[in-house]
């Protein structure tokens, strides 16, 4: 009898996503918890002139250096007077000399019974607390004849009626938007502060990938991952730093993990995360002691090997194209957040109906290539983890709980699109 007979086969499962019993599969939640409280930011910060800060994460609050407006001002071209001088009916009042324009203030007070041309911007002079639209107004050029009664104040801006000198006008962490830089100009802000942009490495590990657009033997793959991962990151409002692909080399690939930790504050790879022969990344990562390889109870994306290389993380992320960006979404984005400076941020979904049916078990969150047509989250026809093609048909994903779920047409089921994850 041959020495083989003695081995006893496991029973059959077939299932790459099915749970072994003996292993601990980290929930997502806990893993983000983890995540959560382990990572904080680890970079600098700098001041930026506002034509330079747009896209950056604020490094402290900021608060208003002057009121929006200024001073009262008119919100209309028309003509300036005072309320208690207007009774109900046809009203006649003269004009001063003069008018108020924006930039060009009139001078000095409007006397009682008096009206004063005023335009749009212009800043109400002393004896005017209303504005009458032009619209509304017969006039000959010495006076101005209307109809009785006016709203006290009507047409005007009081000053500071936006935003009051001194006002917490945005908190440390928010990215700025175009329209931030509107109101910190119009707030007296020159400069913003903000975080030293989070630069995030990208490598690419596997004998089987060629560089997109080289030649490529027949049993070679283009490198899909780099790409898609460094324009993430760019989207995300990071510093990629494409670090090329990596060979099934242990040494090899520690000299590209050395670089890559030196050139940034968090290097991504794809590929090698879980425990094949070749699966050199979670290997090393053992290697330095500070490896937790996550058996994460999710689909895709269940091998995740974090670890510390000369001080700086490394997410292992799957190989597999849709886990590596389901992982990067779900694990890496708000882990690039904390450490940025954004803080630990949640993606918000939308409540909506299903447009599909699928029954799961318990035990593992789920994440489908999903997309929003007629009010309704449709997915995509493959869960195959290589379908490169329902990442570029997707416009988000759907979640579906650690718990066990029966989806039918209409049940409601957590969508985030894209860009709840900033993209
Ligand atoms: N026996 C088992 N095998 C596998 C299991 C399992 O539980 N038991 N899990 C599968 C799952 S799920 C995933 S995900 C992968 C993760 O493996 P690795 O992270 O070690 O990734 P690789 O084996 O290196 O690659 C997986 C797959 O992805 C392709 N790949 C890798 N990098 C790229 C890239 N940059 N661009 C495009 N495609 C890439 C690679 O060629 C493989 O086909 O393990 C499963 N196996
Ligand atoms: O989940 Mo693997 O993590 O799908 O492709």
């Amino acid at each position: 009898m041959s020495k083989q007979t003695e081995l006893v086969p496991p029973p059959l499962k077939n299932n790459c996503f099915s749970l072994p019993a003996d292993t601990h599969w980290t929930p997502v939640a806990e893993a983000l918890a983890l995540l959560k409280k382990r990572l904080h930011v680890c970079v600098g910060t700098e001041r930026l002139p506002l034509a330079q800060a747009c896209g950056r994460i604020l490094s402290e609050d900021v608060s208003a250096q002057r009121s929006n407006p200024p001073l009262p001002n008119s919100a209309v071209d028309g003509y300036g007077l005072r309320h208690d001088d207007i009774v109900e009916g046809p009203q006649n009042v003269p004009l001063v000399e003069g008018r108020s324009a924006a930039g060009a203030p009139f001078q000095g007070a409007v006397p009682a019974g008096h009206a004063v041309r005023i335009l749009t911007g212009a800043t109400i002079p002393e004896g005017v607390d209303t504005v009458i639209l032009q619209e509304d107004v017969a006039t000959d050029g010495s006076a101005i004849a209307f109809h009785g009664p006016l709203k006290k104040g009507s047409n005007t801006r009081c000053s500071g009626e936006d935003v009051a000198a001194g006002e917490v006008i945005f908190a440390r962490g928010r990215r700025v938007i175009p329209a931030d830089l509107a109101l910190a100009a119009a707030t007296g802000a020159s400069h913003l502060s903000v975080f030293r942009r989070l630069r995030v490495a990208v490598v690419s590990t596997g004998d089987e990938l060629a560089e997109p657009g080289a030649e490529a033997r027949p049993d070679q793959i283009f490198d899909a991952n780099r790409p898609m991962l460094l324009a993430m990151i760019a989207q995300f409002g990071f510093d990629p730093v494409d670090m090329g692909r990596a060979p099934d080399d242990r040494d090899a690939l520690k000299g590209f993990l050395d670089e890559a930790a030196n050139r940034s504050d968090l290097v991504l790879t794809s590929g090698g995360a879980s425990a094949g022969d070749e699966d050199h990344m979670s290997a090393l990562l053992n290697e330095t002691g500070s490896m937790t390889l996550w058996r994460l109870a999710v689909k895709p994306g269940r091998p995740l090997a974090l670890g510390m290389w000369a001080n700086t993380p490394v997410f292992g992320l799957p190989g597999n194209p849709v886990a590596a960006k389901v992982c990067t979404l779900i694990f890496a984005k708000p882990a690039m957040d904390a450490l940025g400076g954004a803080g630990w941020r949640d993606p918000v979904g939308l409540e909506v109906p299903a447009a599909f049916a699928k029954s799961k078990k318990a035990g593992r969150r789920e994440y489908l290539r999903a997309r929003l047509r007629d009010g309704c989250a449709e997915v995509f026809r493959s869960e195959g983890s290589g379908r490169i093609s329902g990442l570029s048909w997707a416009e988000g994903l759907v979640e579906l709980p650690d718990e066990a779920i029966d989806v039918q047409e209409g049940t409601t089921v957590l969508y985030y699109p894209y860009s709840a994850f900033g993209l």
